[in-house]
């Protein structure tokens, strides 16, 4: 094969770009180039053993480690921003978690302007992404029952239950049902409300399973295929002469490796996959943006796309952490290197134990009602600053009962805080309150035409005087939810916010010096009408171009109440499907 010519040029190996590529090498005749920053980690124990899932957090060669910048609404802190840099992307680095959101939030993808992107349409591309096959032992033993219809048995991610559970999950669920959360037997069938157990992306071995190990991994010696690793794509090239519509033709991708420029040619098109921070900083590179940035850094412009790098959106959280009865143990426990040892063995013996999976196991996603007693001071406190056709949208979902608003997690131990750490000894709980739709929205551009350099990224976290209400009312619900009879006999002391935290103003405070991002970034570059902020139309392609198509979860145009894998999956899937239909005109 001709190395510098392909008929397709993928740019990121990571989640959404291994699912395209090895759907497209399933055709002998095409061929396909991927080009990856990082390096291949299939045999990086901290990537493979579910129960070391964060320890590759913050290591330069596996972890982007994005810095955005201060955040006024957050006591001016910047956030620490990680992205998966390895063949499998963020799929390498993340917790796991998996979930699909509701079937209202997909059929407003469509109703907002992507006609075959509604809950209908995406359903045989969540299925064709996953395997999930539970056995009846563990349905009974979780009191779960799965639809059918809405589950993949034979694709290629695998979708386990946890089979390590922590002591405190009893009294937390007991709490949960007591306030009246109902139990949701099936998550992943539309419906996404209510307390359930985690699902996770991790294999019947109790290993990570990602888009490295599930697509990649079964085609990479097919001959069709060349991936490149530990180079960076700097720019897409465009034809010198626009093609017969007048729009931009791609015609290849320029990559640095080291301190060498290359070139590869694309014949038939350029996947834009290096996700929601560096797919619009490669699109403003590659002169496609707003035209007054790109002149202010001196960047040639090809299109004038004002929306590029616009309509940031993420989920926000705070921690509550409280000190339970040593009777429960926690995750803290694994710094006994006795216990750490003896773990380590169950998990090599019998792929059980703390080690097979993610620790957290419980969720629950609450519509406002479950934790907003009266809303109307809340209400009071919104501004706009989404975009109006989302902002719209999602007051429609808040004033109803069904979309959730809040996530509660449950993880078995003291969760990182910056200014408070376990006691030696001690055992925790932590819960995860994050918001699903956060009313704030940012931006994410490039300060420099040094492809290089990293794009300034600015959430505008809690801008929104809502997001703000919310999770004051996130902290509240929590606290309602220690103080139920099982939970509260559980728990001797409140750690985080802690007792000194009690009016609302103090709350407040507390939210602006913990809120963090869950890393669940979207939207930079939205699949919407042109004309009211999209980036992408429904088949991907950038608008203004003929073969130039963004796959990854920056097309998600409005955030979901999910982990977004599941749905980045279904995305790839969906566009390798559109691709070859067109193939086939
Ligand atoms: C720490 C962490 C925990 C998370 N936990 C969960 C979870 O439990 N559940 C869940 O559902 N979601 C989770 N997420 C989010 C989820 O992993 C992402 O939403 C999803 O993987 C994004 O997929 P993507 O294809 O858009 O991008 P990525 O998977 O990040 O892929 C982008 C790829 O492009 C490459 N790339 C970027 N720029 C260039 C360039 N210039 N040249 C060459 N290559 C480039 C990158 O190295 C990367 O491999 C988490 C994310 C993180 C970071």
């Amino acid at each position: 094969m001709i190395l510098d010519s392909f008929d397709y040029v993928v740019v990121g190996g990571g989640t959404a770009g291994l699912v395209v590529a090895a759907r497209l090498v399933e055709d002998p005749t095409i061929r396909i180039c991927v080009l990856e920053a990082g390096e291949d980690i299939t045999n990086n124990a901290n990537a493979k053993i579910p129960g070391f899932g964060m320890r590759n957090i913050g290591q330069p060669a596996i972890d982007w480690g994005f810095l955005g910048t201060p955040q006024p609404n957050a006591k001016d802190r910047p956030l620490y921003l990680p992205r998966g840099k390895s063949l499998g992307g963020s799929s390498m680095l993340n917790l796991m978690i998996l979930g699909r959101g509701h079937k209202k939030e997909y059929d407003a993808f469509e109703s907002l302007g992507s006609p075959g992107w509604s809950w209908e349409g995406l359903i045989p591309y969540f299925k064709a992404s996953e395997t999930f096959s539970p056995s009846e032992e563990d349905k009974s033993k979780f009191k779960v029952e799965f639809n059918a219809s809405a589950h993949g048995t034979s694709g290629p991610l695998q979708r386990t239950l946890p089979k390590w559970n922590s002591d405190i999950a009893e009294p937390y669920t007991k709490g949960m049902t007591s306030l009246g959360v109902p139990r949701n037997p099936d998550s992943f069938s539309g419906s996404n409300g209510g307390a359930w157990l985690s699902n996770q992306a991790v294999d019947s071995n109790s290993e990570r399973s990602s888009s490295a190990s599930a697509y990649y991994e079964p085609v990479k010696a097919n001959s069709n295929l060349v991936v490149l690793t530990g180079v960076h794509a700097t720019r897409v090239i465009f034809n010198l002469s626009l093609g017969t519509s007048g729009n931009l033709v791609a015609s290849g991708v320029e990559y640095s490796k080291g301190d060498q420029l290359h070139t590869v040619s694309a014949t038939k098109e350029v996947f834009l996959c290096a996700g929601s921070f560096k797919t619009p900083q490669l699109l403003e590179l590659s002169g496609i943006g707003d035209k007054n940035i790109l002149d202010a850094y001196g960047i040639n412009v090809n299109l004038n796309l004002p929306a590029v790098g616009t309509n940031l959106q993420d989920h926000f959280w705070v921690p509550f952490i409280a000190e339970t009865d040593p009777k429960y143990e926690s995750v803290e426990v694994l710094g006994d290197p006795a216990r750490a040892a003896a773990e380590w063995k169950i998990y090599e013996e019998s792929k059980t134990g703390i080690l097979s999976g993610t620790c957290a196991t419980e969720y629950a996603f609450l519509p406002k009602d479950h934790f907003i007693a009266d809303s109307s001071a809340v209400l009071e406190q919104a501004t706009h600053s989404l975009r109006p056709s989302l902002d719209k949208i999602h007051r429609a979902w808040l004033g109803g009962n069904d979309i959730p608003f809040l996530e509660l997690g449950l993880f078995p131990g003291f969760l990182p805080m910056v200014e408070k750490t376990p006691e030696a000894g001690k055992s925790y709980y932590s819960l995860f309150l994050a918001l699903t739709h956060p009313f704030s929205s940012g931006t994410v551009h490039v300060t420099s035409s040094d492809p290089l350099a990293q794009p300034a990224i600015d959430h505008k976290i809690i801008d929104n005087g809502l997001d703000v209400g919310l999770l004051v009312h996130a902290v509240k619900f929590a606290r309602k939810l220690a103080a139920t009879p099982t939970l509260s006999a559980a728990i001797t002391q409140e750690v985080v916010p802690g007792p000194a935290v009690q009016t609302d103003a103090e709350i407040e405070d507390f939210v602006r010096g913990a809120v963090d991002t869950v890393y669940h970034p979207i939207g930079t570059a939205a699949m919407l009408p042109r004309s009211d902020g999209g980036v992408v139309d429904s088949s991907l392609k950038v608008y203004g171009t003929s073969n130039l198509r963004v796959i990854d979860a920056s097309i998600i145009p409005i955030q979901l109440s999910a982990h977004p894998q599941a749905t980045v999956y279904a995305i790839a899937e969906k566009a390798a499907d559109i691709i070859k239909r067109e193939r086939r005109v």
